[in-house]
């Protein structure tokens, strides 16, 4: 199964540093969300992996390699940059065989990849005619033909109605079970929230995060209770493998549930006055995170240059 490995990658255009130093690698069976503001270099870096464009420096590898050095690029990769470049007077169906024909791919994919992507209904309509949601779904139809271990997709979420971003989410995640090494950009992280188990965020073209969902969310999210039997809570939730913070005269507790939480109040002889979820938003880290980068700030935890 193949990996994607972007190390010390840099991409200058002119004076523009559109991708700085950056280092990170997407994994197999694993959903991997590349995040970042407008202009944070994702779409480079992408290309950059595409062998659309030359690094400055660095290297962009798929599988140990170049994406120009694959022996079946067709059959290893899968990717959607931009749903654009459709020929409108075409058909989808008409496409993907044309995509079928340059890759030398068994034109009986386009079939299954139209039932893949809920393109079946509408596969002998003009792409013309296609609202962007349809050119996406088609621009990801053309990145699974052939059945790739790995798939590239920038921003495949845009365009979409909150059906198709359901759709979206199951269809990748299906994928990822299936062994696939998933690379997904947004700029809008609630876009791509429950549907990836990695984080990379970037600003500015320097790594801010690179972390597991769970753990992103573990840091910045927590319960908050209040009870005036504070310390005997506090040795019951330990007991429970909670860990327990206490910040202005409430206890900030991870890693149990509020149901945890309630149990081990009862068995502490406890009375809660306040039980709230202050699970930061991700959105709201994400702003945060990338704020700080943007102001050149160090940001906590941050990994970047590593
Ligand atoms: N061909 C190019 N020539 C000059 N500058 C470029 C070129 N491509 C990208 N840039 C610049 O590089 C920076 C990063 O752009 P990039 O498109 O990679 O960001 P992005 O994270 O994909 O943004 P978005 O979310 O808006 O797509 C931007 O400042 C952009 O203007």
């Amino acid at each position: 199964m193949s990996v994607i490995t972007i190390d010390g990658l840099s991409k200058s255009f002119g004076s523009v540093r559109a991708v700085d130093g950056l280092t990170f690698s997407a994994q197999p069976g694993t959903v991997t969300g590349f995040l970042g503001p407008n202009g944070a270099g994702k779409t480079t870096t992408l290309r950059m992996l595409l062998g659309l464009v030359t690094p400055t420096s660095g290297r962009a590898l798929i599988d140990g390699r170049p994406y120009a050095e694959l022996e079946r690029p067709a059959e290893l990769v899968g990717a959607a940059l931009e749903a654009t470049g459709f020929h409108p007077g075409r058909s989808a169906r008409n496409h993907l065989r044309v995509i079928c024909a340059a890759a030398g791919l068994p034109v009986q994919r386009v079939d299954a990849a139209l039932e893949l992507t809920g393109l079946t209904e509408a596969a002998d309509r003009g792409v013309g005619g296609f609202s962007l949601g349809m050119r996406q779904r088609l621009a990801l139809a053309a990145a699974v033909l052939g059945e790739p271990e790995v798939l590239i997709l920038d921003e495949p979420a845009n365009g979409l109605d909150p059906a198709g971003i359901a759709w979206l989410r199951s269809l990748l995640r299906n994928l990822a079970d299936g062994g696939c090494t998933v690379l997904v950009s947004s700029h809008v992280l609630s876009e791509v929230e429950q549907t990836v188990d990695h984080v990379v965020i970037v600003a500015r073209g320097r790594l801010v995060r690179d972390v597991a969902l769970a753990e992103l969310m573990h840091d910045h999210g927590g319960l908050r209770v209040r009870t005036a039997q504070a310390a005997e809570l506090t040795a019951e939730l330990e007991r429970a493998g909670a860990s327990v913070r206490t910040d202005d005269g409430r206890l900030l507790v991870t890693g149990v549930s509020a149901e945890r939480i309630g149990q081990a109040a009862l068995d502490a002889r406890a009375v809660l006055t306040e039980l709230t979820e202050e699970r930061s938003g991700l959105e709201e880290i994400f702003l945060q995170l990338t704020r700080d980068e943007m102001l050149g700030a160090e940001p906590a935890g941050t990994v970047a240059g590593s």
